[in-house]
């Protein structure tokens, strides 16, 4: 089976897990919450660090956890990415890599090789910790994670004891781990831009509870249950840069309901990417809105309205293609266009975020 269930529930005085989640066997799974909602415990479970009472765990068709049976740690394989990468001082990067791996059969070499070459670190192996950025520490520890050819990889906020700058030079290492490897990521992060960067799948934990579970795309279009992945309401679009216009420095990003244009980033024409929209930047029209100073108009259909948080707010999802994208409207606005389901009109995008 090509997937991830864990089922897990654990009473402590100040706090209770329960969860019961099954995620898809591969890509990146992010799992948000706020501070406290038991992100790490749940990674600490699936470790076996933590051991949650009848709980089951199964990784891709293997039980590591059930009621008869229960895996500990040093024979679960799984890599472990904390914050900041414990590396021992006195081995050089190749002995904290090296470090763990008992005889490195052959299968493991490639692995070794393929984990320094992933994270960019080969002019790196000689060094000693000390002698390494903050940065540059961090790729050994997602290194020296992948070299035991896990079955899962599991990272606690990879990227959060690192500056902006750090940040953004690991994050295509992260992106072509995704891309190459085989092997599920379980994410958590509190950063909209990493989740919306690098996760194909979200689950949310409030206070012990799976609060959501499912596709990004479609868990951030729900309108049942709005989930703010930072300041705002919005969704990720998959799209490809389709054209450059040079003159102005603006990019277009095609995908499947029509093409956006945003800043040019300076990535090439076919280039994947992700954008991301928020509803307060969405806005709809029964006209064609004609000249404005909004060039990203597009034809879509409402498929559903929801309340907002404000009384006189409304959150309107509609259909463009294949994508979603969800308009935050005042209620009065809703009412003068008189919005109701299977109703098409114009969709104006004011700005659109790209993931790169
Ligand atoms: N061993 C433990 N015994 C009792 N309570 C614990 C233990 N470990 C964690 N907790 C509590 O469980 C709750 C969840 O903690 P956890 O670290 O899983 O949250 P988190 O979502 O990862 O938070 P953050 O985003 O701040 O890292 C917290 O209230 C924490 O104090």
């Amino acid at each position: 089976m090509d997937d991830i269930t864990a089922r897990f529930k654990i009473n402590w005085p100040s706090f209770a897990l329960n969860v019961d989640i099954t995620i898809p066997g591969r890509g990146v799974t992010a799992l948000f919450g706020h501070s406290g909602s038991g992100k790490t415990t749940l990674l600490r479970c699936i470790a076996g660090l933590e051991r949650a009472p009848q709980g089951f765990l199964s990784v891709n068709g293997e039980v590591w956890q059930d009621d008869n049976h229960w895996m500990p740690t040093h024979k679960r394989p799984l890599g472990y990415v904390f914050q900041e990468a414990s590396l021992f001082s006195h081995l050089t990067v190749m002995g904290n890599l090296r470090y763990g791996l008992k005889r490195i059969s052959d299968a493991q070499q490639v692995s070794l090789t393929q984990s320094i070459d992933l994270l960019g670190i080969s002019h790196l192996l000689d060094r000693k910790p000390d002698s390494l950025s903050g940065g540059e520490r961090q790729r050994v520890g997602i290194a020296r994670a992948l070299a035991v050819s896990p079955r899962i990889l599991l990272m606690d906020e990879p990227l959060a004891a690192l500056d902006l700058k750090r940040k953004q030079e690991i994050l295509p290492y992260l992106e072509q781990l995704h891309d190459e490897l085989n092997i599920p990521v379980l994410y958590v992060s509190h950063s909209p831009d990493e989740v919306a960067r690098l996760a194909d799948h979200l689950v949310v934990l409030d206070d012990g509870y799976v609060l959501a579970n499912g596709s990004l795309a479609e868990t951030l279009a729900r309108l049942d249950l709005p989930i703010r992945l930072g300041e705002d309401v919005g969704v990720v679009i998959d799209a490809t840069i389709g054209a450059i216009d040079e003159q102005w420095h603006l990019a277009r990003v095609d995908f499947s309901g029509g093409s956006l244009w945003t800043r040019d980033r300076g990535l090439p024409i076919g280039r994947r990417v992700r954008v991301r929209v928020l509803a307060r930047d969405v806005s709809l029209a029964e006209e064609h809105p004609g000249h404005s100073s909004i060039q990203n108009v597009l034809r879509g259909r409402i498929d559903a309205i929801a309340n907002d948080e404000h009384p006189g707010l409304a959150l309107v999802r509609v259909q463009v293609g294949d994508s979603t994208l969800v308009a935050r409207l005042t209620k009065r606005a809703a009412a003068e266009l008189n919005v109701a389901l299977g109703q098409e009109l114009w969709v104006q995008v004011k700005s659109v975020a790209l993931m790169e």
